[in-house]
């Protein structure tokens, strides 16, 4: 079988290579397609790799027939609709690590710039303006305080970079420990910590629910007078009227921004002040990160394809391949309990108990919950039932599934119990993986069997 992997935004042409290698790949590239035609195209692809320029909405999604894997070749999803993904059973993979040196580079280049006005000098030379009194003003980073919002990946390295620049640094992460700021030499600090003690404010969290406008009119009243601000992370966790109102009140003494909430921002009335400065979403853009973040991705998919699991899953927990290798030999099982069941209880499930005894109790059995689940539904909604979708679906359809540990086990040493309840009826299977003999069914209700789960079931 061969695999259609359709490439629509830029990506380094050596960092997808592991796909171009693969046999059982095909692999098309095309970067100019509107949103109608990538609809009308999609349909014919197994997986769409993208960076931040494709928008891959539900209406594209719900076209992809035949897509089982989206690959984002950098770190941020929000151009990806990962319910729409979930539902239609879509596995989202990104590449986490490829980018952050160069993000972090990026973000101290526009801190520098902004501190010394170089843009703006550049603009004025370019333009034949030998111009010193204007652009004087700048201001030193050395012994200024940077505060920074989220100390993941990037706002770490950040940290790290800033206090080679001699600049005091204080992180502010709900997951930042103190003992972690204690070792990155940043002093450990809250949201309004940052606010209030910061000459330099950078923030480098997702954009969430929780971090939309984490910036805003009142974080602007606690800053000091003459702060100045760096988005290198994501438009809207910026809110930008209000940077507008505190640039225009020279609360802000300047701001530089990569990211925007509309991008691309052609016509942003930011620029205006000639105190900001801006790039076009340039944080990844370096020839490095391009290729590491395109082999990651292609890797992934590479893998996904060959071997059913993904490192870098986004709408889907991952699991170390040692673990993996102890839990897939029930996947099988799993599936078999669970559309056995289908046949016992016939209406309406509003339930499903899972039992993991024995040296099961010890593994990581989420994977396996899902597949019982997919072979809990999968008789009744088809084929698109999988791995990714199926909590989902049994989640939408209000079925409550609970999941139950225990190492004490009779006569087995592993053994996996599934009932399920409806209105009208509790009924449940168990089965168990026998040394050397393979998967068997074991009990049915009260009743103990010996059944090889094959056919139908
Ligand atoms: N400009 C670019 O081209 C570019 C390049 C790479 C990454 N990015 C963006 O940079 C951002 C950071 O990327 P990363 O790789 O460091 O991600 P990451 O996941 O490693 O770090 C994000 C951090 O934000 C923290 N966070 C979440 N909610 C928070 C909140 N309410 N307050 C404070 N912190 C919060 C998380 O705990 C996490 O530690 C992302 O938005 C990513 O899309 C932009
Ligand atoms: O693809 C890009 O250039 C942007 C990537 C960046 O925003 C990211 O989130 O990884």
């Amino acid at each position: 079988m061969t695999f259609k992997v359709l490439i629509s935004d830029p990506l380094s042409e050596d960092g997808i290579q592991p796909l171009r290698e693969a046999d059982n790949i095909q692999v098309d590239v095309d970067t100019e397609l509107s949103p109608d035609e990538l609809a009308e195209k999609i349909g014919d692809y197994d997986a769409l790799l993208v960076r931040s320029q494709t928008k891959v909405t539900k209406d594209i999604i719900s076209k992809a027939s035949k897509l089982k894997i989206i690959g984002r070749a950098g770190v941020g999803v929000d151009n990806i609709d990962l319910s729409a993904a979930t539902e239609y059973g879509v596995i989202v993979v990104n590449a986490p690590d490829g980018n952050t040196n160069s993000a972090a580079e990026h973000t101290i280049s526009m801190l520098m710039s902004l501190s010394r006005k170089i843009p703006q000098a550049f603009l004025a030379l370019k333009n034949g303006n030998w111009d010193r009194k204007t652009h004087v003003g700048g201001v030193e980073i050395n012994g200024k305080t940077l505060g920074i919002i989220g100390m993941g990946r990037i706002g770490s390295e950040v940290a790290f970079r800033a206090k080679g620049q001699r600049m005091n640094v204080i992180g502010y992460d709900p997951f930042l420990t103190k003992e972690r700021a204690d070792k990155l030499g940043v002093e450990y600090g809250t949201l309004d910590d940052v606010f209030t003690k910061s000459d330099f404010i950078t923030i480098h969290t997702p954009l969430l629910k929780e971090t939309k406008h984490i910036i805003n009119k009142e974080a602007f009243a606690k800053m000091k007078e003459g702060v100045r601000i760096i988005n290198c992370a994501r438009g809207g966790v910026l809110d930008e009227d209000a940077l507008y109102e505190a640039l225009k009140s020279g609360k802000v003494a300047g701001a530089a921004l990569d990211v925007y909430e509309e991008e691309p921002a052609v016509d942003n009335r930011l620029f205006d002040f000639p105190e900001v400065i801006g790039t076009p979403h340039l944080g990844a853009s370096t020839v490095e990160a391009q290729e590491n973040v395109a082999i990651d991705v292609s890797h992934d998919v590479v893998r996904y394809f060959t071997e059913g699991v993904a490192k870098n899953p986004v709408n889907l927990p991952s699991v170390p391949k040692e673990i993996m290798s102890k839990i897939e030999p029930y996947f099988y099982l799993s599936e078999k309990l669970g559309t056995f069941l289908t046949y016992l209880a016939t209406d309406a499930i509003e339930e499903i108990n899972i039992s993991y005894s024995g040296e099961l109790s010890e593994q990581e059995v989420a994977p396996i919950t899902r597949n019982t689940i997919k072979g809990l539904l999968k008789r009744h909604l088809g084929d698109h039932v999988n791995d990714v979708n199926a909590s989902y679906l049994a989640e939408k359809r209000g079925i409550q599934v609970n999941e139950n540990k225990t190492s004490a086990v009779k006569g087995f040493t592993n053994l996996l119990k599934v009932e399920v309840k409806t209105k009208e009826v509790t009924r449940s299977v168990a089965g168990t993986l026998l040394n050397g003999l393979g998967p068997r069914i074991v009990q049915v209700d009260a009743y103990s069997v010996d059944l090889v789960p094959e056919g139908g079931i």
